[in-house]
């Protein structure tokens, strides 16, 4: 299998009750690009991002890692081989300061997903410069010693971000990242997500059109749980078929 297929689901299915949510789904991401999967509410792209991840398990189909098939392993292990994604807030401790967030995931990932003491996590020097270039990097340094719990939405979105990135994946999933964000604000993550392409693959979700044009290189549309056009921005936006399941047209 060609290694420049990041992640790829071969026919996937998965029904919830008598409900098929996702309907024999084959779908590639090339690595080193940005792949955004758009389509209206209920198409199934989180279930899809559900089973690439294993948070559920597929009733068919296959899914492909950098080359392996992956499909029997747990979604700690597939986070393990470099599958990170962003779980909206519920990665973030609310309680801890921006650093200790970041600190917390880069040193879990040095060490394989372990916990430990917070003591020993405080004194890693490794992960303390990892989190400080992290967050310098984001913009997000004025923040270091903020709570979580004390910023905007948008700020805590950023931090979400960021700890993702502390686990150092491969491929990046990203479910919404401006969901709930002002315009200004989307601008800020789309042009930050923008500056993570090539450094790593990147498969969003995405509802935001002007997001998805301008940053997108290849864009696959769903709806009612089928792949229904597959290609780059610029064909996707001319295409009858999206016109008339997405935009009504
Ligand atoms: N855990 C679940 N149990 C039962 N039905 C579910 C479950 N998760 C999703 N569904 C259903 O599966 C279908 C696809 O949902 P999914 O959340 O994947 O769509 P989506 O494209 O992500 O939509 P949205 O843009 O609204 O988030 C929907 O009809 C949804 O109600």
């Amino acid at each position: 299998m060609s290694t420049d297929i990041a992640l790829e689901a071969v026919n996937v299915s998965k029904k919830f009750g008598s409900m098929t949510a996702v309907d024999g789904v084959s779908i590639r991401f090339q690595t080193g690009r940005l792949h955004t999967v758009l389509g209206p509410n209920g198409a199934g792209k989180t279930t899809l991002f559900n089973l690439l991840t294993k948070d559920y398990k597929p009733d068919g189909g296959e899914i492909h890692l950098l080359g392996e098939a992956v499909t029997s392993l747990k979604p700690h292990e597939i986070a393990r081989r470099g599958v990170g994604r962003s779980y909206q807030i519920t990665s973030v401790i609310r309680e801890f300061t921006f650093f200790e967030n970041v600190l917390l995931a880069a040193y879990r990932a040095q060490r394989r997903g372990r916990f430990g003491i917070w003591r020993a996590v405080r004194q890693d020097p490794k992960a303390a410069a990892q989190a400080r270039e992290l967050l310098g990097s984001l913009g997000l340094e004025r923040f270091n010693d903020r709570k979580a719990a004390d910023v905007s939405y948008g700020d805590q979105r950023m931090l979400e971000l960021a700890v993702t990135l502390a686990t150092q994946p491969r491929v990046l999933l990203l479910d919404e990242p401006t969901a709930g964000l002002s315009q200004r604000e989307s601008e800020r993550v789309k042009d930050v997500v923008n500056s993570f392409k090539s450094r790593y693959t990147i498969v969003m979700i995405e509802h935001k059109m002007n997001v998805v044009m301008d940053i997108s290189d290849d864009v696959t549309v769903m709806a009612r749980g089928r792949v229904i056009a597959s290609g780059s921005p610029e064909q996707i936006s001319n295409d009858a078929a999206v016109k008339a399941a997405y935009f009504g047209l």
